[in-house]
């Protein structure tokens, strides 16, 4: 059993690459990232650690690599070989690797199943990568793209061993059945399930959103770690009040347990304040326009809420404090700070999160966005 893994980064060679080949797949992973991918090649090993009380190491065995930038018939023709294919590259990069699986999936004997998983955090992330091989090949009828959801924080790494990851030990990686074939590949720690729509909104509102708010909030409070700031009561009660509200929205949609809710919603409380990881807000803020967008963990459960009438002014503040983000090394941080500088705050609301100044959602967000410019300057 073969399997191609796209992105060897902290989810993939952490969590990924891990259960594949615990299931036993030999799996070629491939990046961009010319250190990983010769250290892959030369060692064809590499360690996962546990951040917990109970701590430890795991072997990973049998590994291989791929530079899709200087290998990509190499590339290829693994693909052709490949009965799983699975990504964690970042949603945006979905479409730069499309054209090497589209080209890899063609040249497949076409009597052979094929599984793709992108293992992303967004919503529909496998049938949107089906979307991008389908702009360079028709998808055949035995390509099979079951969206997925997949949850355990790993954090930015600075080890000397460019391959050891340390992860938390929890971890959850649902795969959506319906339209698969019944001898669909069973990977180990997967939960399988029929309809993927209430995991994936309950982990992406629930962990995406209150993480991304305690890293907006932490960030103007000059904290430098996850942990960290949920030390602080302005920041607490922030990303609480957030969740709470995902967590009225996620009652109404998928008839969830309000009891179990609100244990899902502490049980995170607790995975974010884990002293052992030090989660640096940098990465868990990286990209607010994609956070920002209608789409995605803040405006998305904002809007469905004010829609049914219920308040979300715990998420507003969250957007608010998203907005007022600047790192500079992140593209996305630039680009909207820019925006904002140049155009204003109504016109970014407009251009980034689709949302009116004028609607309800918009004007809250907009006040709680010129009382924080006010905080900025005097806590600054
Ligand atoms: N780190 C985490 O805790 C979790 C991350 N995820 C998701 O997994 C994805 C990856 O996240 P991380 O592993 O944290 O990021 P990362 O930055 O550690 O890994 C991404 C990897 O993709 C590689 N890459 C970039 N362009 C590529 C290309 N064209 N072809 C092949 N590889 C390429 C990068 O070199 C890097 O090694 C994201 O969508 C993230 O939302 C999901 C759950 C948990
Ligand atoms: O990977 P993204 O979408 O940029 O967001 C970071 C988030 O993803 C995770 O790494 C995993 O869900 C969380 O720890 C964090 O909230």
């Amino acid at each position: 059993m073969k399997a191609i893994h796209f992105g060897a980064g902290n989810i993939g060679r952490g969590f990924i690459g891990l259960q594949l080949v615990k299931t036993g797949y030999e799996v070629c992973f491939v990046d961009v990232n010319s250190t990983v991918v010769d250290a892959l090649k030369a060692r064809h090993t590499y360690e996962v650690g546990y951040a917990s009380e109970q701590g430890g190491r795991e072997r990973v065995d049998g590994v291989t690599a791929l530079n899709s930038l200087s290998e990509p018939d190499q590339v290829i023709a693994a693909i052709r070989d490949a009965d799983v294919i699975t990504t964690a590259v970042g949603p945006s990069l979905l479409s730069k690797i499309a054209p090497l699986i589209a080209e890899g999936l063609r040249q497949r004997d076409q009597q052979t199943p094929v599984y793709v998983i992108a293992c992303e955090n967004m919503i529909g992330g496998s049938k949107h990568l089906q979307a991008e091989v389908a702009k360079h090949q028709t998808v055949a009828e035995n390509w099979y793209f079951p969206n997925a959801a997949v949850d355990r924080i790993v954090p930015l790494q600075h080890h000397e061993d460019p391959l050891y990851v340390e992860v938390e030990e929890f971890f959850e990686w649902v795969i959506e059945t319906t339209g698969l074939p019944e001898a669909y590949p069973r990977i180990e720690g997967v939960t399988y399930v029929e309809n993927i729509e209430p995991f994936i909104e309950r982990k992406l509102f629930t962990v995406n959103t209150g993480h991304a708010i305690a890293s907006y909030l932490g960030a103007l409070f000059h904290k430098e770690t996850i942990a960290e700031s949920l030390t602080d009561p302005r920041i607490r009660r922030g990303v609480q009040t957030a969740l709470y509200e995902t967590g009225w929205l996620l009652l109404e949609k998928y008839g969830f347990n309000p009891v179990d809710h609100s244990a899902y919603i502490q049980k995170n409380m607790k995975r974010f304040e884990n002293p052992r990881i030090h989660d640096e807000i940098i990465r868990v803020a990286r990209s607010p326009i994609r956070k920002l967008s209608p789409s995605d963990r803040l405006v998305k459960p904002a809007k469905e809420l004010m829609e049914r009438g219920i308040e979300a002014d715990g998420l507003a503040r969250g957007i608010a404090a998203a907005l007022t983000y600047f790192d500079p090394n992140d593209s996305e941080s630039s680009e909207l700070n820019a925006y904002i500088t140049k155009y204003g705050i109504e016109d970014a609301l407009n251009a980034y999160l689709k949302l009116s100044a004028t609607d309800p959602l918009g004007s809250r967000i907009i006040e709680h966005y010129e009382a924080m410019q006010q905080q900025v300057n005097s806590i600054a």
